[in-house]
Formats: structure tokens, sequence, C-alpha cells
């Protein structure tokens, strides 16, 4: 394994950025340009560039190049794209491929691709460019990135020159071309990493089989049983076997390298099935059916599936973060939403450092977010670190169901919160959602409890700080925290960012208040701003409050939706008892529900919960020390109506009315809606 390696390394060491810059520039300078001519359409044209900006961005993400040479190369063809992107002579807005592309057509490419008698247009190309490429960069690993650059890097200088030789087979000329051992290494690998199933491309379907390549480049000396397991091995014909196979791809490959930078696309993609490969082996034995092609969108959701049942379930990428949006012309035109011009500066160990805490980001993919973006830049490592740890993961997920009451507040979450986040294509301009809210109002009563509901369902990131945390566990770098949240979060959106407590760090200023509270709120106020103020950027602040009288009124003003949090009515509170009397044996009838809930007016929900905490230990306190020893669970006597009278004595309402006063004049003057 070590020597089938070498030369590979070897050969990658060799490269520096000029060659790198160099074949940019040539394969695209030197050979698009008149093929892109051709192409008939501005939506073909805008694709390719897409494609290309792609690639440099893969490139420089996975820092094959570097920042310097990835700016030359985005602001020259990110000017490109943005020309046809205006160029309206089509006289009429396109939606671009990377829409369109339904998983039907892709199938049918892919079919086409494999078929002997028919050869794929420029529109198709020029799509499978994108759908490739894309998906290449979304779901590429590092591991898998090592190999694939390896590939691309050694065969793509033959492989272009190659295209400048008419007749010629630019894929055997790219091998070739290559030094005896690396030409070795790649042949191998590509008689080996990728053969078609006969039977599965009658079915349209791609099958990954048994790859040498693996065991050839594999840096992470992965056993080739652990790739692939014996009963994976079906009948297979070599990639050598089918000559169509080879020229369809071939053709394919040439083609689209010269009009998407696909060379490295398709390869990828084919690749990417090693990936997929490996992916599938997490999933349970069942799910293992990943040998068919899986577009972008799929693995993505395969992805989410499976984060959502990591223990970060809170975590959650939305479909939307990937361009899965409809775009038109003039809307949000960069080439990839997430895309972010790169740094430059300097690409040193520091940025690594970011990097690798991204990637440890438990729950998180780092392959969904630009690792190396700009708006981490200036933001301290050590801080990153801690704000991950401020992610919320309190528990079992809340549903709307288990918050009893509160309907007004719930309904306007709902609208701000939830389905912004599951349409934003819905939700703009006017119905822009608001970029904060404040949620006010008497303690235990759940504004907490929302905090976590919308964790749990909104689908967006979900970074939840305690004010008190910003305050005495990192005295004097606070508002360098503050700054990591909102740079991390921004990286991550859409995202939610709950302050709990958010009085504390927004307390009216005055002389007398310390110097790092006051920087962490002139930080905080700065950054809210800097939400309020982007149309852009899809980023929520949810601040909770029992004191919300004392807020700063630059804070209040920013927080522009301001919800009260009643204390639970009677109804609310018969909830609250019911859904925890339901894991317990009681003997309450409707009546007794009713008598317990007239009793328990002014108490908050956190109230209630106590009540029934105190009751249902009745029971308990009914047997003796012998018993307790040595009864069965389900020999305890229910839970009665006595129990209850019993613990009314002990746990009372936590609400003064003169608090609630105060509570109810700030909402008159500064809330939301009515009660
Ligand atoms: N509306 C509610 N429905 C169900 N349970 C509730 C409700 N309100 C409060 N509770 C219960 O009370 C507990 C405390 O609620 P929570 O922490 O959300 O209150 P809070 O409003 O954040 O209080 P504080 O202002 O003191 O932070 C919850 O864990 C839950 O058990
Ligand atoms: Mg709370």
């Amino acid at each position: 394994m070590e020597d089938a390696k070498k030369p590979v390394v070897e050969l990658e060491q060799t490269l520096s950025d000029n060659d790198l810059l160099w074949y940019w520039q040539k394969l695209w300078f030197s050979k698009e340009q008149p093929l892109l001519d051709k192409l008939s359409m501005s939506a073909h044209t805008a694709d390719v560039w897409r494609s290309l900006i792609n690639q440099i961005d893969f490139a420089w993400q996975n820092k094959r190049i570097s920042s310097a040479c990835a700016g030359i190369l985005f602001r020259d063809y990110l000017e490109k794209y943005t020309e046809t992107v205006d160029d309206q002579n089509d006289g009429k807005l396109w939606k671009s491929s990377l829409e369109i592309l339904s998983d039907n057509k892709l199938q049918e490419l892919i079919k086409t691709l494999s078929s002997p008698s028919q050869r794929p247009s420029e529109y198709d190309l020029s799509q499978l460019a994108n759908a490739f490429a894309r998906r290449q960069i979304l779901e590429s690993g590092k591991e898998h990135f090592l190999k694939e650059t390896v590939f691309y890097s050694a065969s793509s200088r033959n492989f272009s020159e190659s295209l400048t030789k008419p007749g010629m087979n630019a894929t055997e000329e790219c091998y070739h071309g290559a030094s005896s051992a690396e030409s070795h290494s790649l042949e191998t690998h590509f008689i080996h990493q990728f053969k078609i199933d006969q039977e599965s491309a009658s079915s349209q379907n791609f099958v990954s089989q048994k790859n040498n390549y693996s065991k050839q480049v594999d840096i992470n000396h992965c056993s080739e049983k652990a790739l692939l397991p014996e009963k994976r091995k079906t009948v297979k014909q070599g990639w050598k076997q089918l000559p169509s196979g080879i020229e369809s791809t071939h053709c394919i490959s040439s083609k689209a390298d010269s009009l998407g930078g696909c060379s490295s696309g398709i390869i990828g993609s084919l690749k990417q099935k090693e990936s997929d490969h490996m992916h599938v082996e997490d999933l349970p034995e069942s799910q293992e059916v990943s040998y068919s092609f899986r577009t972008a969108r799929v693995q993505l959701d395969i992805d989410n599936h499976k984060k959502f049942n990591t223990r970060y379930k809170s975590k959650g990428y939305s479909s939307s973060e990937y361009g899965v949006s409809r775009k038109v012309l003039g809307s949000s035109r960069g080439p990839a939403s997430k895309f972010v011009p790169p740094v430059t500066s300097k690409s040193t160990s520091e940025e690594n450092e970011k990097c690798s805490l991204l990637q440890n980001l438990p729950g998180g993919n780092p392959s969904s977010v630009n690792i190396t973006d700009e708006r981490l830049k200036n933001i301290d490592p050590k801080m990153i670190e801690i704000m991950m740890n401020e992610i919320m993961d309190h528990g079992p997920p809340v549903t709307w169901d288990d918050i009893a009451g509160l309907e007004f507040a719930k309904k306007t979450i709902m609208e701000i919160v939830v389905w912004p986040m599951l349409r934003p294509d819905i939700f703009t301009g006017l119905r822009g959602p608001p970029k904060g809210i404040l949620l006010f109002g008497p303690p235990g009563t759940g504004k907490t409890l929302i905090g976590k509901c919308i964790a749990s369902q909104s689908k967006a990131t979900f970074f939840s700080i305690s004010a008190s945390s910003l305050t005495s566990k990192w005295v004097g770098e606070g508002e360098k925290l503050v700054r990591a949240l909102f740079a991390v979060s921004r990286c991550y959106q859409p995202s939610v960012i709950f302050i709990d407590e958010i009085d504390s760090l927004l307390t009216q200023r005055s002389n007398t208040e310390h110097e790092s509270s006051r920087r962490i709120k002139t930080e905080l106020l700065v950054q809210l701003d800097g939400i309020t103020t982007s149309t852009d950027e899809r980023l929520l602040i949810v601040g909770a409050t029992n004191r919300p009288q004392e807020l700063d009124e630059a804070a209040r003003r920013r927080l522009v939706k301001r919800l009260y949090i009643p204390l639970p009515e009677s109804a609310a509170r018969c909830h609250i008892i019911t859904r925890l009397l339901s894991y317990h044996n009681h003997s309450l009838s409707d009546d007794d529900l009713d008598l317990i809930c007239q009793k328990t007016e002014g108490y908050s929900g956190a109230d209630m919960t106590n009540l029934c905490k105190e009751a249902s230990l009745g029971p308990i306190r009914s047997l003796d020390t012998s018993q307790i020893q040595c009864i069965s669970p389900n020999q305890v006597r229910p839970i009665n109506l006595e129990d209850f009278f019993h613990a009314l004595k002990q746990v009372r309402a936590s609400v003064s009315d003169k608090d609630m006063d105060t509570y109810l004049n700030w909402n008159e003057k500064y809330g939301s809606g009515a009660v």
C-alpha cells in the first residue's frame, strides 16, 4: 500500500499554486471561450461559469489553491457570471439548471451517458457539469478530496492539452501522459474504481464496485474489506470492457470539462460513489441501497436525517440553505447562496485551527459550511470553541403541544420563526420576518421552554446562550464571545440565537456599570444592528427576560417583536396537570381537575409543575420505610385529590400581584399584540 501511494503523494507535493493558477487560466481562457460563444442561451453559459466558480471554490476551500490565487480567479469569473446573468438578451428570465435539474432528469442524462448511440447535448452537459460540481463540493470530505485532487491535478494538465489534439482520446492521453508510476496508479484506479454493473445500468443506476484505488491512495489505510463487504461483489464488467462506456464517458468528460470544468465534477461524482459507500457504512443494513445514483439533494436529506438522529437534534440545515429555493434573475445571483469571496490575507495555521474547530462541531457537517469563511477570520478560535459548547442540546425535543396555553405567542412565533425558516421564498420583502424577538413575562411561564421548542421545531441552527455565562464565566472575554457567536451563526444560516436572561446583558446603561459588561452590551447592540439592517441574513435573535422594564431602550428597539408570556389560564393549567399526570397512575376526575385549576389561579407553569411533583409524592409518603423497600411500582396507590390539597399548602404562587401589574403595564406600553 505504501508503494502504491508514494508516487501520488510525490506528485501532489510538486503542485504549486502557480501550477493550478496556470491550469485554471489556460483551461478557461484559451479553450473555453469559443465553446461558450457557441452556447445559445445565457442560461447555459451562466451555468458553465457557475460550475467553474464552484470548482474554484472547492479548490480554495480545500487549500489546493491559495487565497490570493482564488481571489483573482473568483474576481474574474464572478464578473463573467454576473455579466451573463445580467444579459437579458434571451428576453425572459431564466432558471438555472441547478434548480430545474430534477432527479428524473439527472437519471435520464446518466442513461444518455452510458448509451453508445446517444450523445448528450451541450445543454445536458452544462446541467451535468453543474450538478456534479455542486454535488462534489457539498459532499466531499477531506479524505475524499485528497484522492480527488491528486487524481484531478495529475490528470488535468494532460487532459487539457489533449483537448487540443483532435480525435485523441483525452481520457487515455491524460493517463498515459503521466509518468509511468502515476500512470500505473491512475490507470489502475481508472480501470478499477468505478465499474458499471450491467444489470444496474439497465435500470439506470450507477454502481460503484470494488475499487483498488482506495487500496492505493487511501490515506487512511481503510481496509479493503471495510470498503467492500463480500456480499457486495456482484457481477460486474470492467470499464475497459465497456467500449461504449468509455466512449460516452470520454465524450462527456472532455466536453463537459471544456464546458464546465467538469472532468473533476464527473469523475468526482463517480468517485463520490465511493464516499457514498462509506457514508452508508454508517447506516443500518436495511438502508444500504446506496449503489443507485443519488442527487446531492437526496444525499443532503439522508445526511440531515442522520444528523437528526444524533444527539444534536437541534442542529438542522434547511434545504434552502443549499440553493434549493428558486432563484430568479436579479435576486440573489451568487453562483451559490453560500458563496463567500476568499480572504486575501494569510492562509495560516490559525485558519486551520478554526477549521478543525468547526469540523469538530458535534453533529455538524463541516462540508456544508464555508469553513474558511471570511466572517470567521478575526474571531479567536478559542472563542469559537467556547461558543460551540453553548449550542443548545438540553434534553429531549420540545413540541408545541408540550407548551400549555400561550396560543397567541405560539402563533406569532410560528409566523416569525418556523414558517420563514421553512419557506424563505415566501417570506420576502414586506413579509420578511423580524430579526429580533423578546419574550417577556413572569418567571416560570415557559419562555425558556419556548426557546427549546423553537430549537426543536424551526430546523434552523440553534444557538443558546445564557447571559450569565457571558458575564460570569468569561469575565473580560464576553464581547469576544458575542462576536464569535454571531460570526459562527452567520456561517450556519438560517440560525436562531436564543439569549436567556437577556436583561442582565442589556440593562439600561449607567455610570456605575462595570467596564466589561458595558463592552458586552455595546458589542451585542452592534451585532443586533447588523442583523436588523441586513436583508440577506437569515438570523433571528430571541431574547427572554422576566425583567423587561430593565432593558436598555436601544435593545428594546432592536427586539421589534415583544411577546408577553403570561401566567397560564385555567385551561392551560389543566393541560399542564393532565400532561404531567399522564405518566402516572392517578384517580382524578374531570371535576377534580377543575377544582385544582380553580385553586391555582395565579400559579405559573413552573408552579404547576412543582405542585404536580409535590402531589405525586403523596402516595409515597403514605408508605412506611419497610414498604418503600419492597413495594413494586404498580402497587403504589394512585395520586388523588387529597394529595393535591396537601401539595397546595406546600407550593404557592410565586408571582406577586404587584409584579403582575408591572408586566401588564409594560406589555401595554411596549408589547406586541393582545394577550
Ligand atoms: N406554558 C407552559 N406549558 C407547560 N409547561 C410549562 C409552561 N410554562 C412553564 N412550564 C413548566 O415550567 C418550567 C419552567 O419554565 P421556563 O423555564 O420555560 O420558565 P421561564 O419563563 O423561562 O422562567 P424564567 O423567567 O424564570 O426564566 C418548564 O420546564 C415547564 O415544566
Ligand atoms: Mg427562563
